[in-house]
């Protein structure tokens, strides 16, 4: 059984690519850097914008199953670079659906989508399902759901077999600092080796649902197996967290004493308040479940911070 990652060297990739090898998978991946290397995988080169390689790359391969994970994926981010968000996220998914479509018209793909793209919710609409009206309020979560509205009419007018996601936030070792966790982590770090003990962060007032990447993987890995297509489904841990409890929980990890400074700097033009996750739909047609307390995986991506950032000489 083939299966193709799209951004294969990003954060969820490393961890998709592992566990697909346990799986017994032959793995094919996509990178847009020059420098990346995986001898357990077939790594290709490839930027979603350039379609002649894409072609024939999907042309090539013609995997069975495509997991497309590469993407502009920080909310962040979005509102610094919105063009470029969108050529990603949205002409870089249609370069490919338009490849498979061409080349490969039997293989399974799975589309990476997002909670952003639900918007503002009401506490009374937690947790929130999939038939929820759709109101994003980030040029990422804008791009995300004119992605899924591609997907959906590439179901219905040339029969494809896409199956659409739209992911919870997520949190794990080798994360980016653009997320909140990472962020965070990487920081107390940094003052445990011997930066100013002040630690800056942006709206402390949200709530998230976190799910360890693993845990994430797994669930993406079962719903090409299991999900039907053309159907959307959720993931996420299903239980709310809020972000300055995050904070807390991190510090208290430390022996140091950290002075929390509120950088408005940081603050997003929209920041979405609340976001829960209701997962009946992928646990009642997959069976997956998440394993992992969130509290085991910050105290691994705190640890994995603490590994990679070096002692700081004055
Ligand atoms: N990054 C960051 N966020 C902070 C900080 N302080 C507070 N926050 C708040 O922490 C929350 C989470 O921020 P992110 O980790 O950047 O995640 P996100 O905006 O919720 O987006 C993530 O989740 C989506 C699914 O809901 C994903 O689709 C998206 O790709 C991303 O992973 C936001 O409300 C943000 O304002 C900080 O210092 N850094």
């Amino acid at each position: 059984m083939k299966a193709l990652i799209t951004g294969v060297d990003g954060f969820v990739g490393k961890y998709l690519s592992e566990y697909l090898l346990e799986q017994g998978y032959e793995v094919y991946g996509t990178t847009i850097s020059e420098n990346y290397k995986n001898n357990k995988i077939n790594v290709k080169k490839m930027n979603l914008l350039d379609t002649e390689r894409i072609n024939k790359i999907i042309n090539d391969v013609k995997p069975d199953k495509i997991f497309h994970l590469a993407g502009q994926s920080a909310v962040g981010l979005s509102w610094e670079k919105p063009v470029l968000t969108v050529n990603i996220n949205v002409n870089g998914t249609l370069n490919l659906l338009e490849a498979v479509r061409n080349h490969s018209k039997d293989s399974k793909i799975l589309i990476i989508g997002s909670s952003d793209q639900y918007g503002p919710i009401k506490p009374e609409e937690c947790p929130i399902k999939e038939g929820k009206v759709q109101n994003p309020q980030s040029p990422y979560g804008v791009s995300k759901k004119a992605q899924e509205e591609m997907c959906k009419l590439y179901v219905n007018a040339y029969n494809m077999n896409i199956i659409m996601v739209r992911a919870f936030n997520h949190i794990g070792a080798g994360q980016s600092k653009n997320f909140v966790v990472a962020d965070f982590a990487s920081k107390i770090a940094q003052i445990e080796k011997g930066s100013e003990p002040i630690l800056k962060v942006g709206n402390l007032e949200t709530f998230r649902d976190f799910t360890d990447v693993r845990d994430i993987v797994r669930g993406y890995t079962l719903l090409l197996e299991k999900g039907k297509i053309g159907e959307i489904y959720n993931i996420g841990s299903g239980k709310e967290v809020k972000v300055s409890e995050i904070l807390k929980k991190l510090i208290s990890m430390s022996k140091k004493e950290i002075k929390i400074e509120i950088d408005p700097n940081k603050f997003r033009p929209v920041d979405v308040p609340l976001v829960v996750c209701d997962n009946s739909k992928i646990k009642r047609d997959t069976g997956w479940e998440p394993e992992f307390l969130i509290d085991d995986t910050l105290e691994e991506v705190l640890e994995y911070w603490r590994s990679v950032i070096i002692e700081r000489r004055e």
